[in-house]
């Protein structure tokens, strides 16, 4: 399959939909079910031409806002989940619904960023997902809004798509939306235009994007190229455009922005930890620690350490800092903040000696390091 143009759509075998919130909300804050069921006609239609399609949606905090009782969307973080509780098991009934017309039923997939990340719990979920499309189900996915807590929450569900589509192994993304594709200047801005054809991210780094979304999206484009980045350094091309031009897109007519992919498969952890949400804190290394870091292969050890900063435990993505306060890469930490300090300037042979076996371990380990580079990702893993 072609990845470099827009033929690659009609000839996909699997492809990853997600549609956000600002193409499932009516005015009045509510879910939009009227967009929900013009989405799935469009879908339907191509699983009968032989495609497989897995749906990414958002709409759960719109679904809830009724039932909770409220008149607009909230913004802290406990009634956002609370209304994504309400609101999950709404969106999946509508979508039920929907699909039953066309003879399809629908499985529900909530997701978290840790799913994507540890390999045990990747594994599972590629598992139990190619499962439920061999059995000829739409698989439905959303964040897990009820148990993410911040740093390791999506918060938006593009990034969440871009990831699914490597763990499900997509031919292609198609990120829904309410403008239709890319401009050249935030739409709102008088004389914007549409970019059709984006060959290199590179080639629109200049680009003035915001991350102030619809009033019920979040992230707005920001977290779109991101997610762009994310799906085509994994070797899967994009389609952005509106909800409006789903059945164009999907047929490889020229609406939206088209991203040609680049890279070649990597592992969705190194993807994860290059483009994690937020790092939960930060790690100061002395020059050589930077120098061997920066030299691609090498593990961080406890004496390259000079200064720990901020509340993590192991497992939290953290910045390693050089001397010069630039950030030279991004990686897991093997250990819980309160840990590090007695540990920091120490050779692992003395620690060894003093504190026994396991203290002798990685910070971070070179598997779970990703060096900061142009496009945020510049070293290369097998694939998972
Ligand atoms: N350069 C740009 N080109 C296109 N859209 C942009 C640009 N800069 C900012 N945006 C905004 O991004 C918004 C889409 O993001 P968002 O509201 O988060 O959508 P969703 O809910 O679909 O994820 C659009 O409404 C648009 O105003
Ligand atoms: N998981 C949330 C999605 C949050 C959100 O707004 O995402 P998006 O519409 O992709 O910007 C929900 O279902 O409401």
């Amino acid at each position: 399959m072609n990845a470099t143009s827009r033929s690659a759509l009609p000839a996909a075998r699997r492809l990853v939909v997600k549609i956000g919130s600002s193409s499932l909300t009516r005015p009045d804050g509510h879910l939009d079910v009227a967009a929900l069921g013009a989405l799935v006609d469009v879908l339907a239609e191509r699983r009968s031409l032989g495609q497989e399609v897995v749906l990414v949606t958002s709409g759960a905090i719109a679904a809830g806002i009724g039932p909770a009782g409220l008149t607009a969307r909230p913004r802290d973080l406990a009634t956002m989940q609370a209304c994504a509780m309400l609101g999950q098991g709404e969106l999946v009934a509508r979508y039920s619904e929907a699909f039953a017309v066309h003879g399809l039923r629908v499985g529900q997939a909530l997701l978290t960023a840790e799913d994507t990340v540890r390999r045990v719990r990747y594994r599972n979920a590629q598992r139990s997902l190619e499962k439920l499309l061999a059995l000829g189900v739409v698989p439905v996915v959303n964040e897990n809004d009820a148990v993410t807590i911040d740093e390791l929450r999506f918060g938006d569900n593009d990034r969440l798509a871009a990831l699914v589509s490597h763990l499900v192994r997509a031919d292609a993304m198609v990120l829904l939306t309410d403008v239709d594709g890319l401009h050249d200047a935030p739409p709102s801005r008088p004389g914007a235009r549409r970019i059709s054809y984006v060959a290199d991210l590179a080639d629109v780094a200049g680009v003035e994007v915001t991350a102030r979304g619809s009033s019920v999206g979040t992230g707005g484009m920001v977290t779109k190229l991101e997610s762009v980045r994310i799906a085509t350094e994994a070797g899967v091309p994009v389609v952005l455009t509106a909800a409006g031009h789903v059945a164009t897109a999907l047929a490889g007519g020229d609406v939206g922005t088209f991203f040609a992919a680049g890279g070649k498969r990597t592992t969705a952890r190194r993807l994860w930890i290059a483009h994690a949400a937020r790092a939960a804190g930060r790690l100061h290394l002395d020059a050589g620690a930077a120098r061997a870091v920066l030299g691609g292969r090498a593990s961080l050890l406890p004496a390259g350490i000079t200064r720990v900063e901020g509340q993590f435990d192991a497992g939290d993505p953290v910045e390693l800092v050089a001397p010069d306060g630039t950030v030279v890469a991004r990686g897991l930490v093997a250990y819980d903040a309160a840990e590090l300090p007695p540990l920091l300037g120490r050779s692992t042979y003395e620690l060894r000696a003093d504190l026994g076996e396991g203290y002798d371990r990685e910070v971070v380990h070179r598997d779970d390091l990703v060096l900061e580079g142009r496009n945020g990702l510049s070293s290369s893993g097998s694939a998972t």
